[in-house]
């Protein structure tokens, strides 16, 4: 079932769910059930998998350094479907811009099609780690803006060259980004705002935000989308924060700014235990104040560990 029909399904309830990441290659997927498992009770009715960029590695070979370029944690579509047969919910695979030529996003989404799967979330993608600047893959999309044109022209059953009989149309349900803080690269959040309205109107059907830690950040955004015409649903990303290190690492990966008392709070703490703690009671108070602005779904970046995340919800569904 499309995101959207469950958003109206709940009839003003709001929903729970996560976002994971595939396992390293060579790695068994039971680690990854055993961090779903003790999450089903809280029914989500959907559960998003990452894709991850490739990059580079170095093997050694004759006393030399081999550089190989490789994609350490592959799987998205596949996992996406063993899930949803395993738990009987829906999967959304996220469907990236970079490292992606427009021909293997059509392969993909024709394999996604196949499976039954109805939601994918299209993403530019982040720069390479030796990159400073996004570059498209060659023969692929500079913007998620172009990846959610081609999803909708295949939804219409236009393929990329081929002149074909089409009598069996996908009809994918689109999520995209969006952020309260704005993203790093753009040169305001007006502007932001725009190109989120952009995405929108070339068919994306709702929006997960970026992670925030103060939902003022959120209702601001949310306002300031409707302002600009955005009436599509707008999904609050909840990130808690686990180890003392997230304070340097989350704002310089994510560009977000965390708030005063909860630095305090973190900064407060005697080992690593308490910083989840931290973590998950800050998570508990921003999610319960989002469920009572009744948003539609609450959607948790989980990222492999579950237990946090187990507890955040068994307070606030
Ligand atoms: N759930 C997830 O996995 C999420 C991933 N991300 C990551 O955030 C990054 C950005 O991805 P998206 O938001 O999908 O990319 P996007 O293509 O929508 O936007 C990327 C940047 O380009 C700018 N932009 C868009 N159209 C433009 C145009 N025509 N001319 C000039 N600038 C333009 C935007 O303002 C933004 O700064 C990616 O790294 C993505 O993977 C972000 C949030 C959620
Ligand atoms: N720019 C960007 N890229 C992404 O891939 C991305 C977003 N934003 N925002 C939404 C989701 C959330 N994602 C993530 C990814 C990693 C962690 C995380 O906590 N990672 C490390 C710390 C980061 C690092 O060391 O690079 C951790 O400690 O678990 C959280 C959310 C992936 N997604």
């Amino acid at each position: 079932m499309k995101i959207t029909d469950h958003i109206k399904k709940a009839n003003g309830n709001t929903l729970f769910s996560f976002e994971i990441i595939p396992p390293k290659k060579g790695r068994n997927i039971e680690e990854l059930y055993n961090n779903i498992n003790p999450l089903m009770e809280f029914k989500p009715p959907f559960i998003d998998v990452t894709t991850s960029r490739e990059e580079y590695v170095y093997i050694k070979k004759e006393g030399l350094l081999d550089r190989k370029i490789t994609r350490m944690r592959p799987g998205t579509v596949g996992i996406c479907a063993a899930i949803k047969h395993k738990y009987d919910v829906d999967t959304v695979p996220h469907v990236l811009c970079g490292g992606f030529s427009k021909e293997e996003t059509e392969y993909l989404l024709v394999d996604c099609h196949y499976l039954g799967i109805e939601n994918v979330m299209a993403l530019r993608g982040d720069a390479m780690s030796h990159q400073k600047y996004f570059e498209a893959a060659k023969g692929g999309h500079q913007y998620a803006k172009d990846l959610v044109l081609q999803i909708q022209d295949l939804n219409r059953g236009q393929y990329l060259h081929d002149v074909i009989e089409v009598d069996d149309t996908s009809d994918f349900c689109i999520g995209v980004a969006g952020y309260p803080e704005k993203h790093i690269e753009a040169p305001s959040l007006q502007t932001d705002l725009k190109r989120l309205k952009e995405k929108v109107d070339a068919g994306a059907d709702y929006v997960v935000t970026q992670m925030f830690f103060d939902n003022k950040k959120y209702f601001d955004f949310v306002a300031a989308a409707k302002a600009e015409g955005i009436h599509v649903p707008i999904i609050p990303g909840i990130k808690p924060i686990a180890i003392k290190r997230h304070l340097q690492v989350l704002p310089q990966v994510f560009k977000i700014d965390l708030p005063e008392a909860l630095i305090k709070a973190v900064e407060d703490c005697k080992n690593n235990s308490e910083v989840r703690q931290v973590g998950v009671a800050w998570a508990i108070e921003q999610s319960k104040e989002l469920k009572k602005a009744s948003v539609p779904v609450l959607h948790y970046y989980s990222m492999g560990k579950s237990d946090n995340i187990k507890h955040i919800a068994s307070e606030v569904f």
